[in-house]
Order: structure tokens, then C-alpha cells, then sequence
């Protein structure tokens, strides 16, 4: 990697966004960075700002949003007129599920794809955009190396208790485990952690990843313990549009009892479904914080009822709990979320400072009191700086 003239491009193609990022040398010093949101429900925003924080690019569509596949083409044309000069040295991908074989960073060519294809089935609302990202990609920028980073991967190495499902091994044996997801986003989490408080480098931590896609993990010393994701990213909190954990006795109901096929079922829990399915209203937090419908509040409430059930069995995972982290575009924003959840948590030891919270800080902060048993943080989410370390050293090894 020349520090000069080499960056590598990230690309995190999640279910309402694409990130991206350009990062120069090996240093990985910050080029670009930038996204395309609201993909689906509109305005879909573009917007990509330098190092310093000054815009490079903005761009609102008013009339209709894109989805994925627009949303790639804008992106790779900025990325082509921005380069400056610089060689793109390789292109690093987050790939949300690695299913049974693939748990660390992976050379992508055209087998391992036709393998990933396998998987959509796995993570319907997520692969075939990731998929389809590195497709882009590999026609913008033929011959150069593209590596997929997993967010699966972290995961495998929780204790085999986390993982197991109460199934018969004829079952299992196909892989039907729990798998949890962000990973990538934990494992950054993991790493910065202990370099903005010490202490925390064997800390029993459990870390809420809030976007559009929910998650928490519980890590101890910095390793996943365990998950409230599974086998699919559908499983856990309530996210957006995505339901998180429901009696499976209720999909057969609505097969058996109500006549639906497997694609409403999906359609449902996907789609219809968490924020978006119990308010009526809108997936977007922002929305349902500003409205003062009863049922924007209830798809509130029954989140922040969520996250705190979740956060007791998590901690109990762990045995007790020294920090609790929020991460992701709730998590680092709403101040009143994360004011109920820790609300909520008092019994564990949690004591918010309001100020500190309300403070929003833009960097990893602290915002508990000082004599809070439980350390609670905020630290901004950055899968890309994962992928782009992942993919370096994938480069490095040759
Ligand atoms: N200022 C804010 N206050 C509350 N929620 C916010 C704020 N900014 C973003 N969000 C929420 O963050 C979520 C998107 O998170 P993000 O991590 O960007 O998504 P993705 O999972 O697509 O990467 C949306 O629900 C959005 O409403
Ligand atoms: C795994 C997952 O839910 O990802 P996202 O938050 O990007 O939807
Ligand atoms: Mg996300």
C-alpha cells in the first residue's frame, strides 16, 4: 500500500443505506465518507463529506426514492470522479451472513459469490444488496481485489451453549444455529472500548447496536458471549420493519389457521412488521419521536421494553454487568431512548447522567454518573473502519 497513491474502498450496503468509505495508505487515513439513506421510504439522501467534515457531495431525490440498485450506480460514479488520483487498491465489503463456512474476512470471486448466492435465503433483506455491491463494484473496478468481511464472523466465537437451538442434531447438523449478527460493528466496539477507559479491556459488556436493524451482544474481555440475533437477522429486538423474536407457534398460525404462504409470512416479518407494523406510522425513529399518535409511542415503549428484558438476560449470560454501550443511528441519537432504557436498567446499577446524555455526543463519551456501577457509553458505530483493517491485512498477507 502506497500512503501516497492506494485507498482501499468500503462499501456497507445495509437494509435502508449504503455506506461508504475511502481510506488512504495503510495508515487508513479517512478520504471520504458518505451514504445514501432513506433507500425505499424516501427522500432518499445522499450525502459525502472529507476528513475534515466539509461536504463533497449532496444530493436529496424529492420526487421518488431509489433502492439499492440506484443507489449503487449514484455511488459509483461519485467514488470514480473522486478518486483524485489514487489507486484503488482493493474494495472491502460487510456481507451480513457467512452462513456455515465463511467466519473471518474472504477473497471474493466469482465461486465464493455463487456460495454467498446459497445464503439469501438467510438474510433476504440483506444479501442480495451485498451481493449486488460487489457485483457493482467488481464491473467499476475489474481485477482488483474485493474482500468480504462477515457479520456473522465475531460471533463464532461465543461458547457453543450460545449458539445451540433446543433441536433435534438432525437439525442442527444443516447448520440451523444461532449465528447473531453486527459483528462487525461489536468488534470494532470491542476494540475501542478499552482504548477510551482501560479498565474495560476485560469488562463484562453488553453493547446495543440500534439502527435499522437492531441487535445486542453480550462480550466478555472483549469476546462475544452472546446474541439477541440468530439464525437470521430477524430474530431478537424489534428493529424497523423487522418484528425480532416471535413464537414460531405464531407462523404456523398464520399458515395453518389463516391460509398464508410462505411469502406474506416473510413479507411480514421483514417488512411490515417492528416500528413500521406496531405504529402504522413510519420505520424511521425520528418520525416516531416527533408524533404524538398513541401508537408511535406504544412502537417506542415496546422497543425500550425489549431492549431492557434483553439486557437482563444478557447480563445474565455474563454473569453481571460492568458497561452497557449504544451504538448504531438510534443509539448514538436519541437522547430519550437511551434515557428509558437506562431508566429501566436502575436495578442493574445503571445511573444516567442527563446532562452527559443529553449532551449527544458526536465521539465514544461516557454519559453515566461517575458513580454508576454500570459504565454506560456512546460510541458511534464503524463497521467500515473493521472492514477496511480486515481487508488491509487480507492485502498485506498477499
Ligand atoms: N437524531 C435521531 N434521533 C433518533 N433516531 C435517529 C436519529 N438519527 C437517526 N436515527 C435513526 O437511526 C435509524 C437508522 O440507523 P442506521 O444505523 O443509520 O441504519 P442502518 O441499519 O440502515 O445502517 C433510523 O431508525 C433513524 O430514525
Ligand atoms: C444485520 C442487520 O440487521 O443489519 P442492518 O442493521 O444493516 O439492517
Ligand atoms: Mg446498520
Amino acid at each position: 500500500m502506497d500512503a501516497q497513491h492506494d485507498c482501499i474502498v468500503v462499501i456497507n450496503a445495509g437494509s435502508s443505506s449504503i455506506k461508504f468509505t475511502l481510506f488512504a495508505g495503510a495508515a487508513l487515513d479517512l478520504l471520504v465518507k458518505g451514504s445514501i439513506d432513506n433507500l425505499y421510504s424516501g427522500p432518499t439522501r445522499f450525502i459525502a463529506r472529507d476528513a475534515g467534515g466539509a461536504t463533497l457531495g449532496e444530493r436529496t431525490w424529492d420526487d421518488a426514492p431509489l433502492d439499492h440498485a440506484a443507489g449503487m450506480r449514484h455511488l459509483v460514479d461519485f467514488v470514480e470522479q473522486r478518486l483524485d488520483g489514487h489507486r484503488v487498491a482493493a474494495v472491502g465489503h460487510r456481507i451480513v451472513h457467512g452462513g456455515m463456512h465463511y467466519s473471518g474476512p474472504q477473497a471474493l470471486d466469482g465461486t465464493v459469490l455463487a456460495a454467498l448466492d446459497a445464503l439469501v435465503p438467510l438474510a433476504p433483506l440483506h444479501l442480495p444488496h451485498n451481493l449486488a455491491a460487489v457485483r457493482a463494484m467488481m464491473a467499476m473496478a475489474p481485477g482488483v481485489p474485493q474482500t468480504g468481511c462477515f457479520d456473522t464472523a465475531f460471533h463464532t466465537a461465543q461458547p457453543a451453549l450460545a449458539q445451540a437451538f433446543a433441536l433435534p442434531a438432525s437439525i442442527t447438523g444443516h447448520g440451523i444455529r444461532r449465528y447473531g449478527f453486527h459483528g462487525l460493528s461489536y468488534e470494532y466496539i470491542a476494540s475501542r472500548l478499552p482504548q477510551a477507559d482501560a479498565r474495560l479491556s476485560e469488562a463484562k459488556v453488553v453493547a446495543a447496536h440500534l439502527g435499522n436493524g437492531a441487535s445486542m451482544c453480550a462480550m466478555a474481555a472483549g469476546r462475544s458471549m452472546a446474541s439477541t440475533m440468530g439464525f437470521t437477522a430477524v430474530d431478537g429486538l424489534p428493529m424497523g420493519t423487522r418484528c425480532g423474536t416471535l413464537d414460531p407457534g405464531v407462523v404456523l398460525y398464520l399458515i395453518d389457521e389463516l391460509g398464508w404462504d410462505v411469502a406474506a409470512v416473510q413479507k411480514l416479518l421483514y417488512q411490515q412488521s417492528g416500528l413500521l407494523g406496531v405504529s402504522g406510522i413510519s420505520s424511521d425513529m425520528r418520525v416516531l419521536e416527533r408524533s404524538d399518535a398513541p401508537a408511535a409511542r406504544l412502537a417506542i415503549d415496546l422497543l425500550v421494553y425489549r431492549i431492557g428484558r434483553e439486557l437482563g438476560s444478557l447480563a445474565a449470560a455474563l454473569g453481571g454487568l460492568d458497561a452497557l454501550v449504544f451504538s448504531g443511528g438510534i443509539g448514538e441519537n436519541s437522547v430519550a431512548l437511551r434515557a428509558a432504557v437506562c431508566r429501566d436498567a436502575a436495578w442493574l446499577g445503571v445511573a444516567l447522567d442527563p446532562a452527559a446524555n443529553a449532551a449527544n455526543p458526536r465521539e465514544v463519551a461516557r454519559i453515566s454518573t461517575p458513580d454508576s456501577k454500570v459504565a454506560v457509553w456512546v460510541l458511534p458505530a464503524n463497521e467500515e473502519l473493521m472492514i477496511a483493517r480486515h481487508t488491509l491485512a487480507l492485502l498485506q498477507q498477499g
